[in-house]
């Protein structure tokens, strides 16, 4: 079992306790201040348990050159990748705006640190953890720096192999035991056959001892309840008002009413997971005594008889019977009265 640690004040992860759901607002925002309050107040509504965005402090995070790159997608707000970015990126009083809202509403307020300056800037913030993109997983000197400030930790492992996970792991527990890891594929939209959920059950057998989740940038919310239904104690999704808006990441997105019901189905398997203990229980007495089956003559046998396989039957019968399972037991036992055909074979025949 993966040891449990308090991701947020309260609210511990991993063991048995239900999956933390991020909804990663990320920078679906389109930079404005409004519509990210709109949707933290969704990720509320919906059920989330976190709302979560991406901070860079852009000179740190790009060099002049990839700030000065073009950017031709159609999902580009300015002409360079810089411009786009910076049109993306809210200022640190805009954070503690939307932390405050966050606050007020009570959700949850996090976000990913996209460089060293930027989880500096979060950890003032005192965010409750600190998610580590897919793409600084295997920046292992943002990665100690990161661990060392003491915050727990949600490490995203796309883009990156398992000799890079296996080191991720060794980094970071050498320093901070709370943390967990995500397997993820960084694609948007992802596709069913690059998902790889068995990945999260190779990370469970890697790293037994800290939670393992999974962000998905797939379409639709059914692989990420298959996630959790494979033991995803941390799922992050990005969410959206609206799939159609320009943006890399709203196609991959939730709308709300989505989020809405990946939430409900999640809380739902959570409740299926049950226990590991086979048996019959309370709730099958009425199916067992409808349909479960019972030994049977198969012929009339006389008083007196062994009696032989080829005598007995199963059926559903009534009065119910001996079970099925100890009709080889019956074998070679004497029945002191009579049996007609088809009548059922109870214990007071012996
Ligand atoms: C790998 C990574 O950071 N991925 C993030 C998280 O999933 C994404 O949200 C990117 O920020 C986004 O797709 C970038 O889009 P553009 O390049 O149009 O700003
Ligand atoms: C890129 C991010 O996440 P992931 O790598 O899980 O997609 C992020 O948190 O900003």
């Amino acid at each position: 079992m993966p040891r449990e640690f308090e991701l947020c004040p309260g609210r511990p992860i991993g063991g048995d306790q239900p999956c933390f759901i991020i909804a990663e607002i990320g920078q679906n925002h389109q930079g404005d201040l409004e519509i990210a309050k709109k949707m933290i107040r969704m990720a509320k509504e919906c059920g989330a348990d976190c709302a979560k965005f991406q901070k860079s402090e852009l000179e740190c995070r790009f060099n002049k050159g990839a700030l000065s790159r073009p950017y031709n997608s159609q999902h580009a707000w300015k002409p360079t990748y810089g411009g786009h970015k910076l049109h993306l990126e809210f200022s640190h009083e805009q954070y503690k705006e939307l932390q405050r809202f966050a606050n007020e509403i009570g959700i949850f307020f996090t976000a990913s640190g996209m460089d060293e300056m930027a989880v500096q800037f979060l950890h003032e913030l005192n965010v409750p953890f600190l998610k580590i993109a897919s793409a600084d997983s295997n920046n292992f000197l943002y990665l100690e720096t990161t661990a060392k400030k003491g915050h727990p930790m949600v490490i995203s492992s796309g883009m990156q192999s398992i000799e890079i996970v296996r080191q991720i792991y060794k980094t970071v527990k050498g320093i901070n035991p709370n943390f967990c890891i995500l397997q993820c594929t960084s694609a948007y939209p992802l596709s069913p056959e690059d998902v790889n959920l068995r990945v999260i059950t190779e990370y469970q057998k890697e790293f037994p001892d800290i939670p393992i989740g999974y962000s998905g940038h797939e379409t639709g919310i059914a692989i990420t309840i298959a996630a959790v239904a494979m033991g995803a104690k941390v799922v992050e999704r990005h969410v959206t008002l609206d799939k159609t808006w320009k943006g890399n990441d709203h196609e991959a997105s939730l709308e709300p009413n989505e989020l809405t019901e990946l939430v409900r189905s999640i809380r739902i398997v959570e409740r299926a997971f049950g226990t590991s203990v086979k048996r019959l229980l309370p709730c099958e007495e009425n199916c067992l005594s409808k349909l479960g089956k019972s030994v049977v003559a198969k012929v009339a046998i006389p008083a007196g008889t062994s009696l032989t396989l080829d005598m007995l039957t199963v059926k559903v019968a009534e009065p119910k019977g001996i079970s099925p399972e100890e009709i080889f037991a019956l074998v070679g036992k004497k029945v002191k009265t009579k049996i007609d055909a088809d009548e059922s074979i109870t214990k007071e025949l012996f």
